[in-house]
């Protein structure tokens, strides 16, 4: 059978999105998932992401990494899904949907999505790092010179330590601040297992560590990553984290189709 896809990217973390709302791709084939996501054997993608209908909002996002398993919450394909969700017609310029952290308020202008994030006050604040959990579970090091790390073996090395090896895993994010209120990141993903072009939940936590470290007292921080820029913005009260807001672009770069096959 031959399936429909759309691919999109968000500052370079790239999806590939189905339209699943007749229930006719299966959420169970990790092998296929994870083959249509190989950028030599298939499409190539971050991850792939179903859009399916719900009774509780607009429309429900369904997220799986590049390994093929459904995971947490992914914050550039939560923005890539709302462009998608507008290019369907289901939603015109501002929608709430749902995912697997809860529902999501978020809105598009031209190609600039801006997504609603869970609320955040549980920060693990440690002398050389920082955990939070934006959706996806996060680990945060500042580092002098980002450019300078082997992200996929210094990332791989935290992310398989004693530190997470029990609870799942976690993305590391490595972060050098550039001036008063921007940062640059890079970012391993759990999942995909390599160092991606951006991850949006991945920048959340680092707006949020940076601001709770006392590094920044802006509460609209800007993020450059290897595929762009991104900011977050945000509230804080007594240390709780609300009113989260990741921001950037959404774009469509192609439409295709796969033989559901492996
Ligand atoms: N690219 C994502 C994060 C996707 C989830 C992550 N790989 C995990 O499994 O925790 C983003 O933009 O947030």
């Amino acid at each position: 059978m031959l399936q429909t896809f759309y691919k999109y990217q968000g500052a370079g973390n790239d999806f590939v999105l189905i339209d699943n709302r007749l229930k006719v791709f299966s959420k169970n084939d990790t092998k296929l998932i994870s083959k249509i996501c190989d950028r030599r054997f298939g499409v190539g993608a971050d991850g792939l992401i179903l859009l399916e209908d719900t009774d509780q909002a607009d429309f429900k996002m369904v997220y799986f990494n590049s390994d093929g398993r459904e995971s947490t919450m992914c914050g550039n394909g939560g923005r890539c899904i709302v462009a998608f969700a507008k290019f369907l017609k289901i939603i015109k310029s501002e929608t709430v949907f749902v995912a697997v952290d809860g529902m999501h308020k978020a809105s598009i202008k031209n190609d600039i999505v801006s997504l609603g994030m869970i609320d955040v006050n549980q920060i693990r604040q440690q002398d050389d790092y920082m955990f939070l959990d934006t959706g996806s579970p996060h680990h945060v090091v500042f580092v002098d010179d980002v450019e300078q790390i082997d992200v996929k073996k210094q990332g791989s090395a935290i992310r398989y330590s004693d530190l997470y090896i029990s609870q799942g895993g976690s993305n590391i994010n490595f972060v050098t601040q550039i001036n008063s209120d921007t940062f640059k990141v890079r970012t391993y993903e759990r999942g995909v297992e390599d160092e991606t072009l951006a991850c949006g939940t991945g920048v959340t936590a680092v707006a949020i560590a940076a601001h709770k470290s006392n590094l920044t007292t802006t509460q609209q921080v800007q993020l450059k990553v290897k595929g762009g820029d991104l900011s977050v913005s945000f509230d804080e009260n007594e240390n709780i984290y609300t009113n989260i807001y990741l921001n950037g672009p959404a774009v469509q770069v192609f439409k295709g189709e796969f033989l559901c096959e492996h």
